[in-house]
């Protein structure tokens, strides 16, 4: 029972470059997690604030997955910061594994986690690389946000994304929700800003990336929108020489990750780190 007689919760609070997560264990699924919870733990003011929710669960304690415990122990409950429920976050798993090793509920260094788009597989070291799912380049798409047009290449990576190449990421306004043809995006997207960069040691590529998250906002990182930016980029699309295959530096607000890059294999590559850990008063949480 994750919830204590008191009405207390145990979290923990970690990120990856700066996409940022209430951790909340709960191996045996006994915590009813609900949009509004959701909500208010993410509150940046009124709860303990984040891009998302990763409750840790096992797939055999969790209805929705149980059918998969033979997949993988655990599975990644991922809630973005409005309540709204998503199949992926690379960030997201990279933090996940992380906790599953320093919590002990996983031996390391490789760490499988059941998604709702599949099983991914962490290797968690200094930085946690985790196998994602393999981008799928789709077609052209647009995105309006604040009023200004944006023309993108839809892409997939277990979750919906549009990268849009632009000139310049500072002056972009991305405090709107980004606006989608909801025939190209229906069920909306993560909308990722993305400018070709001078080239750094060992990458066959330099992108930055801004990104406006569906179901978030803006965020600091987003790792499936990073894998979504490195397969969109590495087509040709900010104006460099295609490549089959290739590794893809990615500055994002909150630091840099890595996106090693096949036909049948996506590596993304980071940084993930638990902050803190304490306790929620769940009586005292804005619920609305
Ligand atoms: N920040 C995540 C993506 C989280 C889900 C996304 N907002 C969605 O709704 O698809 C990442 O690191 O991949």
């Amino acid at each position: 029972m994750m919830v204590a007689m008191d009405g207390t919760l145990s979290f923990v609070k970690g990120h990856g470059t700066g996409n940022d997560f209430v951790v909340l264990p709960d191996p045996d699924g006994s915590l009813a997690l609900t949009p509004g919870l959701v909500a208010a733990l993410c509150d940046r003011r009124f709860g303990v604030g984040g891009d998302g929710v990763l409750r840790v669960v096992r797939t055999a304690a969790h209805p929705e997955v149980a059918h998969l415990a033979g997949e993988a122990e655990w599975f990644m409950d991922y809630w973005n910061s409005d309540g709204s429920l998503a199949a992926m976050c690379g960030n997201g798993t990279r933090v996940y594994a992380r906790y599953l090793v320093e919590a002990g509920l996983a031996d390391g260094p490789t760490v499988a986690v059941l998604t709702r788009a599949g099983v991914v597989v962490a290797e968690v070291g200094d930085d946690v690389a985790v196998a994602m799912p393999v981008p799928v380049v789709g077609g052209p798409a647009k995105a309006d946000v604040g009023g200004v047009t944006f023309d993108g290449v839809a892409a997939t990576c277990g979750n919906p994304n549009l990268v849009c190449p632009v000139p310049d990421l500072a002056s972009l306004d991305l405090a709107a929700v980004a606006d989608l043809d909801p025939a190209a995006f229906p069920e909306s997207a993560n909308v990722e800003f993305v400018t070709n960069e001078a080239p750094v040691d060992g990458a066959d590529l330099h992108v930055a990336m801004r990104v406006i998250e569906r179901g978030s906002g803006e965020t600091l990182s987003c790792g499936s929108g990073a894998c979504a930016v490195a397969a969109v980029a590495l087509t040709g699309a900010l104006g460099t020489q295609p490549r089959e295959a290739g590794v893809v530096a990615i500055d994002v607000p909150g630091g840099r990750v890595t996106v090693t890059l096949t036909p049948d294999r996506c590596v993304l590559t980071g940084p993930a780190v638990l902050v803190a850990s304490g306790e929620i008063n769940l009586s005292r949480l804005r619920l609305s």
